[in-house]
């Protein structure tokens, strides 16, 4: 893996976006970053969580301020996963291993997609011995042949994987041909295409979330949901944990922007088991902004692809430093010296207090 030089002008994943758009190839821009239809969904997630204004509260303790969590049972320095995003290798040639090994070193926490460019095996190796990371989880997509996810499974659970994160929301999508020369070597060669109806014949249902659950020792999250009924469904249902996510923009164009479905879902889960969200955030305020109304831990997908297609790994680690470094001025900034504050007396504007 080479260490290459960053951009002296990184102030903010403004200018991860600009240097990863200057290069990349056009093709692989407009996969790696685009949205579905006309991005009105990817557009709405940010503007969502930038029409949430922060409230301070003035005076309070700052000593000792930290980020810590924990989530699934487990604590982690401060509440951020990279969500699981398909062929990385499309943006650098490090790929997944590249942002894994950033994501550790950054002590933030990984989701591999099942769609990565890396073996399983390879990627859970590679930040195996680093005391610091944080969660690795496996995303799963739901294959109509159960062996297939089984098998998928096993292997998670042998390499040390911590979780599984069962995508929910593209029971069908818009035709996708694999680049020359990216591999899937998580699943066995694809026997070609299936067809619209064959798809929505194949999809997952409830009941493949209930035999997922009854089949494996790891917590199985939940990712996708929009709906508060859902959440709660998922969560009766066995799930560990839900993302409140509609995939950046990427699958239903129109969807409702996670920002503005979070609170409800929070509020039917009912502490039952932990949110999560992604979808649009941009800044270290905007993880403040999600974690008071009330998500456990965020997600962030396209940044982490454009500090990689940029500079690699070292990329990678920069935009998590600047989203980490963020996440703690707007903390003090709001007098919130630690989680517990911000979740106890949450510091965003509402016109009713
Ligand atoms: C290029 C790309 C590939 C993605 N691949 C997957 C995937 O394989 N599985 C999945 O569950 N989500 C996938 N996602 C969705 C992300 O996990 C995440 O929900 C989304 O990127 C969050 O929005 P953000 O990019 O605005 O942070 C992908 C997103 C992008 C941008
Ligand atoms: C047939 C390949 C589908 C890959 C889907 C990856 C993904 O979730 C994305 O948003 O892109």
């Amino acid at each position: 893996m080479d260490i290459q030089p960053l951009p002296t002008d990184l102030a903010s994943l403004a200018d991860h976006e600009r240097h990863a758009r200057a290069a990349l190839d056009p093709a692989a821009w407009s996969y790696l970053c685009g949205a579905a239809g006309d991005g009105l969904t990817e557009r709405n997630n940010r503007a969502a969580w930038e029409s949430i204004a922060l409230r301070p509260r003035v005076l309070a303790p700052l000593a000792g301020l930290n980020t810590r969590t924990t989530l699934l049972g487990r604590s982690m320095a401060w509440p951020l996963l990279v969500a699981p995003v398909a062929f990385q290798q499309l943006a650098h040639r490090d790929g997944e291993l590249g942002i894994a090994m950033a994501a550790a070193a950054q002590e933030a926490g990984m989701v591999l997609s099942t769609q990565a460019g890396v073996a399983m095996e390879a990627v859970a190796e590679a930040v195996r011995e680093d005391a610091g990371r944080g969660p690795l989880w496996f995303q799963l997509y739901w294959q109509a042949d159960r062996g297939i996810v089984e098998g998928l499974v096993r292997r998670a659970e042998a390499c040390g994987f911590e979780a599984l994160v069962l995508t929910v929301d593209s029971p069908v999508r818009a035709g996708f041909r694999l680049p020359a020369g990216l591999a899937t070597p998580n699943l066995p060669p694809s026997s070609g295409d299936a067809d619209f109806d064959t798809l929505c014949a194949t999809a997952p249902t409830w009941a493949e979330l209930e035999w997922l659950c009854g089949r494996t020792r790891l917590p199985v999250v939940v990712k996708g949901v929009l709906h508060h009924a859902d959440a709660r469904e998922a969560v009766a249902r066995g799930a560990a944990a839900v993302i409140v996510s509609n995939h950046g923009g990427r699958t239903l164009d129109g969807a409702v922007a996670t920002a503005t479905v979070l609170p409800g879902v929070v509020e039917a889960v009912g502490g039952r088991a932990p949110v999560l969200v992604d979808g649009g955030l941009r800044r270290g305020a905007d993880i403040l902004k999600a974690l008071a109304l009330g998500a456990q831990a965020v997600l962030v997908g396209r940044p982490a692809v454009w500090g990689l297609a940029h500079s690699g790994a070292i990329g990678v680690a920069h935009a998590l430093r600047l989203l980490r470094d963020e996440l703690q001025m707007a903390m003090a900034l709001c007098g919130c010296a630690d989680l517990a504050r911000v979740r106890a007396e949450p510091p965003v504007f509402s016109p009713n207090q």
